[in-house]
């Protein structure tokens, strides 16, 4: 068994006065980890958690052995996150200045960053993308940009919110296989319950709080019976 990526500790999490994780304590050290449960159930503030974006309300949270407290600054160079939306991960006007930009914060030269963004980009078919702006891409190219730019500095671990959302088929199953062959850890949430049948472990919430938890198997299809039992229910 290796060593947990994630560790919750009797992690609370609160928008305000709206409690949104009221205790949560795990260990995840399994190679494919899903998020699955109904809109609003807190998968996105559990990553946000994971990452340090959100500081829980009461307990701790441990990500690749960093306290996200204490530590957090260091996370970001350790752990990479794809948004739900891509217009809130990318901060700059061209697709090879978006990659580049990971590169040179890692202490790259401008030169050395651009290089290593055209052959990133070249991996993905995408060479002719290096200088096209990023507003003339579709939300699905927009998403891919973000995954190169993720990939692409190596995290120790990797975060993906609804990586799929605004992806056509061929893209998806592309983007799927590139997903399959990371050597990275990987926690996901997604609504694709196809792609997360291949995963390790899911970990089904509702109310912030987990309602299933182990393999696929068993937990999607008991999702997916509880989701058609109440096919009226719009959370
Ligand atoms: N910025 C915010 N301010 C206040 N409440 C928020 C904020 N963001 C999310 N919430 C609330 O927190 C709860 C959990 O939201 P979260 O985005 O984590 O859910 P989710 O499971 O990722 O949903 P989805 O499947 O729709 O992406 C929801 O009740 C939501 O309304």
């Amino acid at each position: 068994m290796t060593a947990p990526h994630v560790i919750f500790d009797r992690v609370s999490f609160s928008y305000g006065d709206r409690s949104v994780i009221p205790d949560l304590s795990l260990a995840l050290s399994e190679r494919r980890v899903g998020l699955i449960g109904s809109n609003g159930s807190g998968k996105s503030s559990l990553l946000r958690l994971v990452h340090g974006l959100a500081q829980p309300t009461g307990g701790t949270v441990t990500t690749v052995g960093l306290n996200t407290k204490t530590d957090r600054k260091k996370i970001p160079s350790r752990v990479g996150f794809l948004f739900q939306d891509p217009d809130r991960q990318i901060i700059f006007p061209t697709v090879g200045e978006e990659i580049a930009f990971g590169f040179e914060e890692r202490g790259l030269t401008r030169q050395e960053a651009q290089r290593e963004a055209r052959s990133w980009l070249s991996r993905y078919g995408r060479s002719d993308w290096l200088e096209r702006g990023v507003h003339e891409l579709s939300e699905g190219q927009k998403q891919l940009v973000c995954l190169i730019s993720v990939i692409a500095l190596q995290p120790d671990l990797i975060l993906l919110d609804e990586p799929f959302a605004s992806l056509d088929l061929r893209t998806r199953l592309a983007f799927a296989k590139q997903l399959a062959a990371l050597p990275q850890p990987l926690i996901m949430a997604s609504h694709d319950l196809n792609f997360l049948a291949r995963f390790d472990r899911i970990l089904w919430l509702e109310g912030g709080r987990i309602r299933a938890d182990g393999p696929p198997e068993d937990v999607l299809t008991a999702y997916d019976a509880a989701a058609r039992a109440q096919p009226e229910v719009i959370s």
